[in-house]
């Protein structure tokens, strides 16, 4: 099923066009990967998607509803999550309360009161507590983690609130290695209940781990596919030889 839809999106601002007839479709099931050089339109796509930038022209269809007329918080519920790289988490709150507030602020009351107890919200905080590797931190205050598991702790809060489509930028800016690797992994181990739109500047890391990709420059697609064509488009060897 085409979980998100973007048919033809312009987003100007004044005289500086951002984006320029954009037109992509996200496969659930899928990690969908957003490159392009500095200022090509990644950043204004993702929010045009959550909601926090309107578009000019345009449409954006989530489960092939069009979502562009709803709110932020209207498209949350609807099911789109989101870690932005401004960061947003409690940093004097426990590891766990950052989570449990996550959660709770997506249960509704009376599904906490039937089945979504607080003994089933304890366990789903430990499984994506022990998924993160933050378990043995959990009791420490946010402020102690590290940036690559602070980035970490953004992931889960998002997925607390049960999204079906999760967006993501730049989630490994400032991470290691190894801890680039264990993101990769993680990610690739959502996707069955949870598709993934991700802007990343590490073209190795969102290659490894992408079903399909979409370049942008200038606002403009200039390429969207699988790995593959991708890579071998001359086009997008064009705007990388040229411009990054
Ligand atoms: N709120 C805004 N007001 C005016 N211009 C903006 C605004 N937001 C973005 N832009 C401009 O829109 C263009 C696209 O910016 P955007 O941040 O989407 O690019 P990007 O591909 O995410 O870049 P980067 O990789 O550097 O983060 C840039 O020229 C930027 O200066």
């Amino acid at each position: 099923m085409t979980l998100l839809q973007i048919a033809s999106l312009t987003k100007r601002f004044g005289a500086l066009t951002a984006l320029q007839d954009v037109s992509l479709a996200t496969e659930a099931g899928t990690i969908h990967g957003l490159i392009g050089p500095n200022g090509s339109g990644k950043s204004t796509l993702m929010k045009c998607i959550v909601g926090d930038v309107e578009p000019t022209s345009g449409e954006i269809l989530f489960e092939e509803k069009p979502i562009s007329q709803q709110s932020t918080t209207e498209r949350a519920r609807r099911g789109i999550g989101v870690k932005f790289q401004i960061t947003s988490v409690f940093e004097t709150l426990s590891v766990y309360d950052n989570i449990l507030l996550a959660a709770q602020s997506h249960a509704r009351l009376a599904t906490l009161a039937l089945s979504r107890s607080r003994g089933a919200l304890a366990d789903e905080i430990d499984d994506l507590l022990d998924q993160f590797k933050l378990w043995e931190r959990r009791d420490e205050q946010a402020a102690d983690l590290s940036h690559g598991e602070q980035q970490w702790l953004e992931i889960a809060m998002a997925l607390a609130r049960r999204p079906r489509l999760l967006l993501l930028d730049e989630p490994t800016a400032g991470m290691s290695l190894p801890e680039r690797a264990h993101t990769g992994a993680l990610l690739r181990s959502l996707i069955s209940s949870c598709a993934i739109v991700i802007v990343e500047h590490d073209l190795s890391f969102i290659r490894d781990i992408s079903d399909r990709l979409t370049v942008l420059d200038r606002g403009r697609v200039v390429k969207s596919g699988t790995v593959g064509e991708v890579q071998d488009s001359s086009e997008v060897k064009e705007v990388y030889l040229t411009r990054v």
